[in-house]
């Protein structure tokens, strides 16, 4: 028999330790109901036995992640609200983290895929309705939350500072992005930047509310690539002759600019196909309620 040495059972042990933490992985990957449950019964049995058992091992991301409707970017969310740093380990979590997993997980029980608050990116052409559209929502749905962006565009007549928008300072935007404050932020039609700040949003989605941005095509990019589990709905136009009559209806372009909104429209209407729901805006009491019902959650 050859002598064994340290690192040899070190690394046997490691080996033995990864083929069983995959099995414990692949143990989760059941159906859906079966692996909502599968998570905590992993987390209670990493908590029971060995610090070294494979269930204890187990980062804790990948425990998240076993759960069908946590990707990444959900996970890293509900760790940051458990405050469970991203490198943790189930088996190396305190009492008072331990007792915030269990809780979570114990929340989701029986709820299957289903989450209980999202996010809608309302977005579409210019002029074809999409500040009416949630103008009308802010006026007749009053439980629906509306993100409030921050902008560097000066009020106009009637906007109040805190309902329609945040109107800060160039020097104050900037230090919004430097603090990292922006879900995601734009320069739009050439001339103000605008920002979705992200407190607000992560506090209601966590509390299981849902959240409505109306924000442009750059905006509700940008939101795909941060919360890839955000609903992106696009707002069309009944026909381009009713676009361009509305924008030139509007009056608040000069005929260049309009000139030039319409080529971006031109554009902007090619990139429906991105979207996850489309609406057309004939009516906007009819837009508006088909944009509310998709922020109740089934
Ligand atoms: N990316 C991004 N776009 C925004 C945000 N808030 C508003 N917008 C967009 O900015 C554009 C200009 O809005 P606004 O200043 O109200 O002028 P409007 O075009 O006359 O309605 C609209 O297309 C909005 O959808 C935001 O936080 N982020
Ligand atoms: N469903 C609708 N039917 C008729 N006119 C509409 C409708 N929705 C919006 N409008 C009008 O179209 C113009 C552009 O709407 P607006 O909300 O400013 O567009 P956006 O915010 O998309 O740039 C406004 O004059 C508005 O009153």
């Amino acid at each position: 028999m050859p002598r064994v040495t340290p690192p040899d059972v070190d690394r046997a042990a490691a080996a033995r330790a990864a083929v069983a933490a995959r099995r414990a992985r692949a143990a989760v990957k059941q159906s859906v109901a079966a692996r909502e449950r599968r998570a905590l019964d992993v987390a209670e049995s990493a908590w029971a036995g060995e610090p070294t058992a494979p269930e204890a091992t187990l980062r804790v991301r990948e425990l998240l992640m076993s759960i069908p409707s946590l990707g990444p970017t959900r996970a890293d969310r509900v760790m940051a609200l458990l405050g469970i740093a991203g490198s943790k380990r189930v088996g190396g979590l305190g009492v008072r983290q331990r007792t915030k997993l269990r809780d979570y997980l114990l929340g989701r029980e029986g709820r299957g895929q289903l989450p209980t608050s999202r996010l809608v990116v309302l977005a579409g052409p210019t002029a074809v309705g999409k500040g009416t559209v949630s103008r009308y929502i802010r006026e007749h749905y009053p439980n629906v939350l509306l993100s409030i962006s921050a902008t560097t565009r000066p009020p106009r007549a009637g906007e109040v500072d805190g309902e329609h928008y945040y109107f800060v300072s160039d020097a104050e935007f900037d230090d919004m992005i430097a603090r990292g404050e922006f879900l995601e932020w734009a320069t739009v039609h050439n001339a103000w930047r605008y920002g979705t700040p992200r407190p607000p949003i992560d506090a209601a989605l966590a509390d299981g509310r849902s959240v409505l941005l109306e924000i442009d095509l750059q905006g509700a990019r940008a939101v795909r690539g941060a919360m890839p589990e955000a609903l992106l709905v696009f707002l069309l136009p009944p026909s381009w002759e009713e676009l361009v009559r509305r924008l030139v209806g509007r009056g608040t372009e000069s005929p260049e600019e309009q000139a030039r909104r319409l080529e971006t429209a031109k554009v902007e209407l090619r990139a429906q196909d991105e979207f996850d729901v489309k609406i057309v805006n004939r009516e906007v009491g009819q837009a508006a309620a088909e944009v509310v019902e998709l922020l109740a959650v089934p």
